[in-house]
């Protein structure tokens, strides 16, 4: 085993959405920055994330239009081939090669090393690669942690016997399989469960708690739970997953504390996400490897630069704050203004937006109204059913969905809302800024909302709340 030794101003571990950009950013700012990458440059939103499951989304969206045309513009007869998505997922991914995102890092300005980062002291990530070589590179100002996150699978008796899919192998399938379980009803479970539902497969969806989308509001878990068992999908919920069973030629089995036996020929494990600190050296900076996440300060600091020694900052999903891209992206602009001393504003996480792209999208941002009334907010709601909205009526099929406002009356603004329904993803922008920007409710009652829209319903909801 080699050990060889450098220095640079910034060591960025984890080169993912966000620690790309924040690499190439301060690269290109004129300071000296190692990029540490052990799998693809881009992590896990290109490759197996957003980007390729988008795709597939889109693709059974189209099959779901087709199969509307009958009985409203004419009939169709609509075939699902599995083989278009296989080949446009392979085309965005570079069948899962990050030789252009390495150049194009590399062409910011950025060295790059492959390998497994580790914080070995306060200033020192030891990068180990594939064949046992490390390489120890002294940080004189920063060193980012940016590691992302990985399925977190739970320990069902059995499961870690068997030939599961996690996000992972779902992305990169070459056939739709004839039946699928999933064990999650969160994000990925529900947009890639109605994907394969839609090219054919019979997919049968478990969740542990009581509702879909646990987190959302309960009306969005009523919507999907009754399109998606329109759609042919079986959900169960508060369901227990006591163990797991597979056979070769037989598939899966998976025994349910209440009594039920659910068989597939294969298992999606969409249970969230987790971690690994033990692995990239929380313990050099005090931090429990145990710990869910990377604690940081509103400046994204773990450890602030103190004396002459460099700070340690971290960001993306490994910091607990919402595993979204746009969250890492968010905080990857904190981070950089942070270490070239910039100053700006802290990182403010009041008006996360986040969705969900079944069909109906659920976008959501800020609070539900459970937690507001948590936080002892003087909570008003107002909710709007699309379906019956001009809008609504005119779009007919496909039209189920909703507006949900969630009001603070102290303050006098909105602080949370949830747009469910076609295209409800991009009627969230309008509520992401009113939600972000805290827009007295007295300005949003005057505004003109364009008629017939779906996001006239944030106005009818506004009047909602007296
Ligand atoms: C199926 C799926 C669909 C998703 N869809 C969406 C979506 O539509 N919209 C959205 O906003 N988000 C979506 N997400 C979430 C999004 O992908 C993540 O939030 C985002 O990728 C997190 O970015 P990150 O910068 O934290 O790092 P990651 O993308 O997690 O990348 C971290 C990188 O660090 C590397 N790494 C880890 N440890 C080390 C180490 N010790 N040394 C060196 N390298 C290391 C990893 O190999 C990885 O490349 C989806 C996720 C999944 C799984
Ligand atoms: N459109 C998007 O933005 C998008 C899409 C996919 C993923 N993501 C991100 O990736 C993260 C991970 O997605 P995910 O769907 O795996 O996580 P999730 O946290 O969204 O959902 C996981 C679900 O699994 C359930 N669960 C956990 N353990 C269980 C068990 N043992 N038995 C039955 N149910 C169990 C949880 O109650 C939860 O509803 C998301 O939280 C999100 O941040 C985002």
């Amino acid at each position: 085993m080699a050990v060889r030794a450098d220095t640079a101003d910034v060591v960025v571990v984890g080169l993912g959405p966000g620690g790309e950009e924040a690499a190439g950013r301060l690269a290109e700012a004129g300071l000296d920055v190692v990029g540490v990458e052990e799998g693809l440059v881009g992590g896990e939103c290109p490759y197996y994330g957003c980007i390729p499951s988008k795709i597939m989304v889109r693709s059974a969206g189209l099959l779901a239009e087709g199969r509307r045309i009958t009985g409203h513009a004419g009939t169709a007869m609509v075939h699902p081939e599995w083989r278009p998505v296989t080949r446009a997922v392979r085309k965005a991914t570079a069948d899962w090669d990050d030789k252009i995102a390495v150049e194009r890092l590399i062409g910011r300005g950025v060295r790059f090393l492959r390998g497994t980062g580790r914080l070995t002291a306060r200033d020192e990530v030891t990068v180990a690669d594939v064949d046992g070589n490390e390489t120890a590179v002294r940080a004189r100002q920063a060193v980012v942690l940016a590691v992302g996150s990985e399925p977190a699978v739970p320990p069902i008796p059995g499961l870690a016997r068997t030939p599961y899919w996690t996000n992972r192998e779902a992305i990169r399938v070459e056939e739709v399989p004839g039946s699928l379980l999933v064990i999650g009803g969160g994000s990925i479970g529900l947009e890639l469960g109605q994907v394969f539902c839609r090219f054919g497969t019979a997919v049968t969806v478990v969740e542990g708690m009581q509702r879909l989308l646990p987190r959302e509001e309960p009306e969005a878990h009523e919507l999907l739970l009754k399109v998606l068992t329109d759609n042919g999908i079986e959900v169960h919920t508060s369901a227990r997953v006591g163990a797991v069973d597979y056979e070769e030629g037989a598939g899966f089995t998976l025994y349910c504390d209440r009594g039920e036996r659910l068989v597939a020929e294969r298992l999606l494990v969409a249970t969230g996400r987790r971690s690994d600190l033990a692995k990239v050296g929380a313990l050099a900076v005090d931090v429990d490897a145990e710990a869910p996440a990377l604690p940081v300060d509103e400046r994204l600091r773990v450890a602030p630069p103190v004396s002459g020694r460099p700070g340690i900052w971290a960001l993306g999903d490994v910091t607990g704050k919402g595993a979204y891209t746009h969250v890492s992206m968010y905080q990857a602009d904190v981070v950089v203004r942070g270490i070239l001393g910039e100053g700006g504003p802290p990182a403010a996480y009041h008006a996360v937006p986040r969705v969900t792209f079944t069909d109906p999208e659920i976008g959501a941002v800020g609070l539900t109204e459970w937690e507001a009334r948590e936080r002892g907010l003087a909570v008003r709601t107002g909710l709007v059913d699309l379906s019956t909205s001009a809008r609504g009526t005119t779009h007919q099929i496909g039209n189920d969905g909703f507006v949900k406002l969630v009001a603070d009356m102290l303050s006098g603004v909105l602080v949370g809302g949830t747009t469910a329904g076609p295209y409800g993803g991009e009627v969230l922008g309008a509520l992401s800024v009113a939600v972000h920007a805290r827009v007295p409710l007295a300005v949003l009652r005057e505004q003109i909302w364009a008629y017939p829209t779906f996001h006239r319903a944030i106005g009818d909801a506004l009047r909602q709340i007296k």
